[in-house]
């Protein structure tokens, strides 16, 4: 049954041949629909012919996993430095032990704005992962442009939110997950929502992460080639929930280490967000948060990462505006 619970794949090869041709626009139309429906289901898809070359990705995870296995004197050259003007440090981090979360991560801002910190070593790192990075942009202004037709919203409508200008920092990262032990469990990332618009995940070949639908944890196997998206807070909010931002949660598994990229399509701090009216009053319907402004929720989720409370039951997520 694993297949009929697998999240769903859709085709973007349709969107990148040409506009005038009648078969294509079929199958965006039914692409659109596919997305759609994945982000009202799951929250949760894959895409294939995705326009980031399969061979970039496995080289990104091959030099990020190979940055993580340098000594830890090596990584804290690039060690993530508080005070350098972006809402979290880019460079390295790994998780305080006092956090439930178990991972290291090194997180880069678009390479123009300046703010990264890339290693030395493995010497290809900085212009492979800048130019997956690169790519994962582009794809990520496509799935937007998706989501606004299959919402029935205008061109370029989510991009008004999360338009590149220099404060509204999409962010790409690497992460590692050191294996299960006995001693500190097997909580990669403990169960969550994304805080942000949209979510990007490209996995190597070990497996963990898993998204919770219709009450059972459904795992997200590693395919070759495909890159699975996810719908944010943001989105959710925006959209009135109808389009649902899944949590989930990455597992470790004894004796094997996890490596994964996340490019995260984030919104301008300064934003308002509140339920569109598309969704409530034409709809007749009440809207299901209040109001708010991102960089207030930016804030509070930050203190999840860096200051955790004591249980995960405690972590700030998007009910905090709910009404
Ligand atoms: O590493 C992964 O597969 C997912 C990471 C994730 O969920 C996150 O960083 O929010
Ligand atoms: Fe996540």
């Amino acid at each position: 049954m694993a297949a009929a619970k697998g999240l769903p794949m859709v085709d973007l090869a349709p969107f990148f041949t040409d506009d005038g041709d009648e078969g294509a626009r079929a199958a965006r139309a039914s692409a659109i629909e596919a997305v759609v429906e994945a982000c009202r289901t799951y929250g949760f898809f894959r895409v294939v012919n995705h326009g980031v070359p399969r061979e970039l990705v496995s080289r990104s995870l091959e030099l990020s996993a190979a940055f993580f296995a340098l000594p830890d004197e090596e990584k804290a050259k690039v060690a993530a430095e508080a005070g350098r003007g972006t809402p979290i440090p880019a460079g390295y981090f790994r998780l305080p032990s006092r956090s439930p979360d178990n991972a290291e991560y090194l997180l880069m801002y678009q390479p123009h704005l300046g703010h990264n910190l890339y290693p030395a070593e493995p010497h290809e790192f900085r212009e492979t992962l800048d130019e997956c990075h690169e790519k994962l942009a582009k794809l990520g202004v496509l799935v937007q442009e998706i989501l606004a037709e299959g919402m029935g919203l205008p061109p370029g409508f989510f991009r008004k939110y999360t338009a590149d200008s220099d404060s509204s920092f999409h962010f790409f990262a690497a992460l590692h997950y050191f294996p299960a032990t006995e001693e500190d469990g097997s909580v990669g990332l403990s169960k969550h929502e994304d805080g942000k618009a949209l979510t990007f995940v490209l996995q190597d070949t070990v497996g963990g992460l898993e998204v919770l639908k219709d009450g059972e944890w459904v795992p997200v196997e590693p395919i070759d080639g495909t890159i699975i998206i996810n719908i944010g807070d943001l989105i959710q909010v925006l959209t009135n929930k109808k389009l649902k931002s899944a949590t989930h949660r990455v597992v470790r598994k004894p004796g094997m280490h996890r490596h994964s990229m996340i490019y995260v399509v984030n919104v301008d701090a300064d934003k308002w967000i509140e339920p569109l009216p598309e969704f409530t009053d034409k709809v007749g319907k009440p809207p299901r948060y209040r109001w708010f402004r991102h960089g207030e929720y930016v804030e509070l989720r930050k203190r999840n990462k860096f200051d955790p409370p004591a249980t995960p039951e405690e972590f700030y997520n998007i009910n905090y505006y709910a009404i």
